[in-house]
């Protein structure tokens, strides 16, 4: 696989700007943001790079009085799980009680929960905030027995911990042919059983469910448009939980989930990333 690598420097240069310019970035196809004094690093597939996406995306920067100026280059070929250990992949611990480490690691923390994750470029190894959110509810919640949705599976690290605390069946959807072949190689990875992995989106829920409990972690617009189409498919009591978003963006998820009927429970917060659980 081919990929661009991207030189962004921002003015000013603060931690809000960039963390604000890596979610920008990560719904316009970009990954593996690496933090620069000046700006970000940052890759995206050859054949997904789309230039007047990019200008666009940035011409609508939330942050208005920012100035944003770019280069790129064509990345050399890399062994990508070399580029993973040396500068992003390291084990995490999250909630003391669930650590991520991939194949290539030797010197790995013990926790209740060892998730094995091979993550090549696939999005999910509970480093970003969103992630690890989500797995913070799900390691307070009652998954027992539960038929449990993954929506926007990435690398499938929620439904395989949503299984390993007792989910059952899990389906993991990725709109990402990607991500499907990785949510795969991760599932037999970490040796669990019970999780149907497929190819889609909301459209490809209807012969799906219904569900007790359904995660999606994508980003606000696709959340916006999709949550109906998840709620239909959820039995009476179940529980939605979302990510992929601002703190800023609660209010306006949470008017479209109530208009769906469903009801706040409460949400999470790191770095203004938000998590919000409701239920039906
Ligand atoms: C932020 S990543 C989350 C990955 C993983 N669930 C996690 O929490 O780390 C979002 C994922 O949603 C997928 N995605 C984007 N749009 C989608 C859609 N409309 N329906 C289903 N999946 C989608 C992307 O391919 C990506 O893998």
């Amino acid at each position: 696989m081919k990929y661009l690598e991207f030189t962004f420097r921002t003015v000013p240069c603060t931690e809000i700007v960039n963390d604000v310019l890596s979610g920008v970035l990560g719904e316009a196809g970009f990954e593996s943001f690496v933090e620069q004094t000046d700006g970000i690093t940052a890759y995206i597939q050859k054949e997904l790079y789309n230039e007047s996406l990019l200008k666009e995306a940035l011409a609508d920067f939330p942050l208005p009085d920012t100035q944003i100026e770019y280069n790129f280059i064509e990345a050399e070929d890399k062994d990508w799980n070399e580029e993973w250990e040396k500068n992003f992949f390291q084990p995490i611990v999250i909630g003391d009680r669930c650590v991520i480490h991939s194949t290539f690691h030797n010197d790995v923390p013990q926790a209740e929960y060892d998730i094995v994750i091979n993550p090549q470029m696939a999005f999910g190894t509970g480093h970003h905030e969103t992630t690890s959110l989500i797995i913070g509810e799900l390691l307070d919640s009652d998954l027992q027995g539960k038929a449990l949705l993954d929506m926007g599976c990435g690398t499938s690290i929620l439904a395989i911990l949503a299984r390993m605390r007792g989910a059952s069946p899990c389906t993991a959807i990725d709109i990402d042919e990607w991500c499907v072949r990785n949510s795969l190689e991760n599932i037999e990875l970490n040796g669990v059983d019970n999780i149907a992995v497929s190819q889609g989106d909301a459209s490809s829920l209807e012969s799906k469910g219904p569900f007790d409990m359904v995660i999606a972690n994508i980003n606000r617009n696709i959340l916006l448009a999709d949550m109906k189409h998840y709620i239909a498919r959820m039995n009476p009591g179940a529980e939605l939980l979302m990510s992929g978003f601002y703190i800023d963006d609660i209010p306006v998820i949470r008017e479209e989930a109530e208009r769906n009927g469903l009801h706040f429970v409460h949400h999470r917060e790191k770095n203004r990333w938000a998590a919000v659980k409701f239920q039906k």
